[in-house]
């Protein structure tokens, strides 16, 4: 009897030593939904011609990391990329001209990253968020709806706690929140954002939004949106104890991708939100 099943979607993991690429791998070589097809890594990294498993200290996966993300890319359906701007902004082109969908977790990404990644999504299908996990989408939503029920009485901070190896502030988590308070409220967050405070700051401006970020130790990622008033506080909280949820929250959004149309989507699309 012959094998009428279709191969599973092919998927490249971009940035693959990195905690997050390392994660995909995970969730890759274990679903039945999807298979991990290729893994890149930036031109001298020392894996690159080398098995992954190998150089993850396991058996071999008989996949090779690739410098080359044209080559990598070739046949597969998507791309997940957890890595750098510039590398981001970079592979987006190449996945549009691949036909692979190209689903971006990278945060601290500019204005002029984000229009470009945007140009890109005209030739086919990215999905970024700066959160996968279907937690935290949640209480985007919930930040949305909340901020809308209060007036300014209520002021509004965001608090984010990540590990000591992250290297951008405000997380891109607490971007998505800090967006969703503004559009609740129905201002403008480039207006209303205070972004870390020192010195003799004043007062606190009525209306603001408050960014704060602590980095230390090996947390994950935890966000606060505290409403605070006189009299009471709601704090809305997520806290992520393992990388797993952004990675299975990748891998879904890279298999919704399939059949889209071009345009660039976001988490709340992809879980129906
Ligand atoms: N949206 C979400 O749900 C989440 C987003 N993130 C974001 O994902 C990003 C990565 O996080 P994390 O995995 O912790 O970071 P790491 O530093 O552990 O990993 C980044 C990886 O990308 C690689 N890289 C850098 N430049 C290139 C390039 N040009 N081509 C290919 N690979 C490259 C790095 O290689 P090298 O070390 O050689 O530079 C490294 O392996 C961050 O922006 C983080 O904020 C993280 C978790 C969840
Ligand atoms: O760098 C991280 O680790 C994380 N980055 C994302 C962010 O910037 O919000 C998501 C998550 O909090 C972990």
């Amino acid at each position: 009897m012959t094998d009428t099943a279709a191969p599973l979607p092919a998927i490249v993991v971009n940035g693959v030593s990195g905690r997050m690429g390392r994660m995909l791998v995970q969730v890759l070589t274990g679903s039945d939904k999807a298979r991990l097809a290729g893994a890149l890594e930036r031109p001298g990294h020392p894996w690159v011609g080398k098995d992954l498993g190998l150089m993850l200290g396991g058996a071999p996966l008989g996949v090779t990391v690739s410098d080359d993300p044209a080559a990598a890319l070739s046949g597969a359906q998507a791309v997940v990329d957890f890595t750098a701007p510039a590398a981001t902004v970079a592979l987006a082109p190449v996945a549009m001209a691949a036909g692979c969908a190209h689903v971006i977790g990278t945060t601290g990404l500019s204005k002029d990253d984000i229009a470009a990644i945007g140009a890109a999504a005209k030739q086919g299908v990215i999905v970024r968020a700066g959160n996968m996990s279907l937690g935290v989408n949640l209480l985007v939503a919930l930040t949305r709806k909340v901020a809308a029920a209060l007036d300014a009485d209520y002021d509004i901070e965001i608090v984010e706690s990540h590990h000591r190896h992250k290297v951008d502030a405000p997380s891109g988590t607490a971007l998505m929140l800090g967006q969703a308070a503004a559009e609740g409220r129905g201002v403008s967050l480039d207006e209303a954002a205070v972004r870390g405070r020192d010195g003799i700051t004043g007062p606190r401006e009525r209306g603001s939004i408050g960014f704060s970020a602590i980095r230390a130790g090996d947390y994950i990622g935890e966000h606060d949106v505290i409403f605070a008033a006189d009299g009471e506080r709601i704090i809305l909280r997520h806290v992520a104890s393992d990388r797993g949820v952004f990675a299975r929250g990748a891998v879904k959004a890279a298999l919704w991708a399939q059949g889209q149309a071009k345009g660039e989507y976001d988490m709340a699309a992809v879980l129906g939100l």
